[in-house]
């Protein structure tokens, strides 16, 4: 099957800057891919250039099999992309502002797919209001809305939820993963790892350009062995043969790294010899967040190792 993305050592420059250092990247068509790193990593740079919008210094990128220089408008019409900036024509109405995009892709009488739209994103009250005087959740809403009125089979969206409240969070996921299961493949940056986590089954992380981590969420997830146990004690501080143990204070708690189960009775029975009492208990399995965190503590690492400077 053709992949919905494909990227051959595809590198970007901004002067000095190596903004992308030569990455591949395969994204299978169907998929709903989480693209994450910290602020600067290149995610935007790739999207950007995947849109047509910014033009690679080297390297190639496909989507659904049409190059994006070379065979820009097929690639264009295939790809639906969110922005991260709230971007408008503060002229048009909500309605208008649709249509208009619609024209941009060839199609006419879109006000079916238009209204279906509007009603899962929550702006049909707003249809017929100037984008000018929305709010910057409803922009973004709008900007969401104008990604899909193509039906583009591959929709990417770059943190479209930042700025959301929490319902329209929630049926805004409902419907992009309802696109999903009809087959669109979606591409997400976010930096909610959480949101990441629940709804992406692959993802890559990137870092100063380059790609640190390509594998299935639940790969990722699972590669980091033991837990988190978090105690919180009747003392401030841990007995003294529990000093040299990997851990933090964070709040009330004292947050423990430990290999595996049996570690907790080793604690338990340290505690308890040194007359300290457990006021709480949580045990707390690996999740994408420790696990990007740890990605980027190696990065860090190997950057130091190599002599590059953060
Ligand atoms: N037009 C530009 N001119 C010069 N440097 C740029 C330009 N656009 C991006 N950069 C630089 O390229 C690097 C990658 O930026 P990019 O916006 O792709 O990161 P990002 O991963 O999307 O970050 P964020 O999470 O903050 O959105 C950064 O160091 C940025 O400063």
């Amino acid at each position: 099957m053709i992949p919905a993305i494909e990227v051959q050592q595809l590198g970007k420059r901004y002067g000095e800057l190596v903004a992308l250092d030569s990455i591949d990247l395969r994204i299978e068509s169907g998929a709903f891919f989480a693209l994450l790193g910290p602020n600067g990593a290149g995610k935007t740079t790739l999207i950007s250039i995947l849109a047509g919008l910014t033009r690679a210094s080297h390297g190639a990128a496909r989507v659904m099999g049409h190059d994006v220089v070379a065979d820009y408008r097929a690639a264009r019409k295939r790809l639906g992309v969110v922005p991260q900036e709230l971007v408008y024509d503060p002229f048009f109405t909500v309605r208008e502002t649709l249509v208009i995009q619609s024209g941009y892709f060839g199609i006419k009488n879109n006000d079916d797919w238009i209204d279906e739209i509007l009603h899962h994103l929550d702006l049909t009250e707003k249809a017929h209001a100037n984008a000018r005087a929305l709010s910057g959740g409803m922009k973004r809403r709008l900007l969401i809305a104008q990604a899909l009125v193509h039906k583009p089979p591959v929709i990417i969206l770059d943190e479209p939820t930042a700025g959301v409240d929490v319902d329209l969070r929630q049926s805004l996921w409902q419907f992009i993963q309802q696109l999903n299961s009809q087959g669109h493949t979606i591409v997400l940056t976010t930096h909610y790892l959480e949101e990441a986590e629940a709804l992406c089954n692959r993802v890559a992380v990137l870092k100063q350009g380059k790609i640190i981590a390509l594998d299935s969420m639940h790969n990722l997830v699972h590669s980091t062995r033991g837990y988190t146990l978090k105690l919180r004690l009747t003392s401030n501080d841990l007995p003294a043969a529990l000093q040299a143990w990997p851990s933090k204070q964070e709040g009330h708690f004292h947050s423990m790294q430990i290999e595996d189960s049996a570690d907790i009775g080793v604690i338990l029975s340290i505690l308890q010899e040194a007359d300290v009492r457990v006021q709480d208990i949580q045990l707390q399995q690996p999740d994408l967040e420790t696990v990007f965190m740890r990605l980027m503590g190696t990065a860090m690492e190997t950057d130091k190792a190599n002599g590059v400077s953060a």
